[in-house]
């Protein structure tokens, strides 16, 4: 069900707030107490050659998402919005992933595919390797946070709540990939933290395919929080939106 009344923190007339249009309805945040997360945006999961690509998952639409979260990122610092940047992994003997004893172990098609192919041992998801390492072009600048996990969810034995909330942070802006693992775990966790989630839907990845990333939306949208744009965000916070490929919040994409 959709509504125009604003969803969010109380109106507080000593700290006026911004309205993002977003599903169900708009979300009302303020840059002080709102948080960009991006999620993993690391070669691992977004260039060719990394772990996901290389395990077999389709990661063509990878690109189109890293410009997408540039530009979220600019808009989030130009307002003094927080930038937090979440890096999966583990140290270079895998200790952290897990032995037999853990699910993860089990479940990580990082693990699995290194188990069955054995000259990549080593080679995913492993601190200080290229694999692990952000993208290029999506790197932190003074004043953003890294905050490294082992789990798909960024508040899984993190220091990712303790650093909000000493900021006041009350809202999460979720990019990145995929938006089916990572970015919904840490999502669904932030939900049940207290945290407002919005999710710029243009602005993150699946691994599975269409009917996986509209399955998550769905969930967003539905249960744990609000769906959105890069264009709306950046509208929202005072900054222009893309001249040359938007998508609007309905989620239809459309050339400008
Ligand atoms: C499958 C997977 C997803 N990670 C993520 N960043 O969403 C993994 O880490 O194995």
């Amino acid at each position: 069900m959709t509504s125009s009344v604003p969803a969010g923190l109380p109106d507080d007339p000593a700290h006026p707030a911004l309205i993002v249009s977003a599903r169900p309805e708009p979300l009302r945040i303020r840059a002080t107490d709102t948080a960009l997360i991006v999620v993993d945006m690391q070669n691992a999961y977004a260039s060719l050659g990394g772990y996901v690509d290389q395990a077999g998952f389709d990661i063509s639409g990878a690109q189109g998402t890293i410009g997408h979260i540039q530009r979220a990122i600019e808009a989030a610092r130009a307002a003094g919005v927080l930038v937090v940047f979440l890096q999966n992994g583990w140290d270079a003997g895998y200790v952290e992933a897990g032995g037999p004893g853990s699910p993860n172990w089990h479940k990580s098609n990082a693990l699995k595919t290194m188990r069955a192919k054995p000259d990549l041992q080593g080679r995913f998801l492993a601190k200080g390797g290229w694999d692990y390492a952000l993208v290029d072009t999506l790197q932190p600048t003074a004043g953003d946070i890294v905050v490294p996990k082992t789990r798909y969810s960024g508040f899984f034995n993190s220091t990712l709540d303790s650093s909000l909330r000493a900021r006041g942070i009350r809202n999460l802006v979720f990019t990145g990939i995929a938006t089916n693992v990572c970015v919904e775990s840490s999502l669904r966790d932030a939900f049940h933290l207290e945290y407002f989630s919005l999710l710029l839907e243009d602005a993150t990845h699946e691994l599975g395919g269409p009917a996986i990333q509209a399955a998550t939306v769905y969930n967003v949208e539905t249960f744990f929080g609000w769906v959105s744009t890069v264009d709306a965000f950046c509208t929202a916070l005072g900054q222009p939106p893309s001249t040359t490929c938007a998508t609007n919040v309905s989620g239809e994409l459309h050339h400008a």
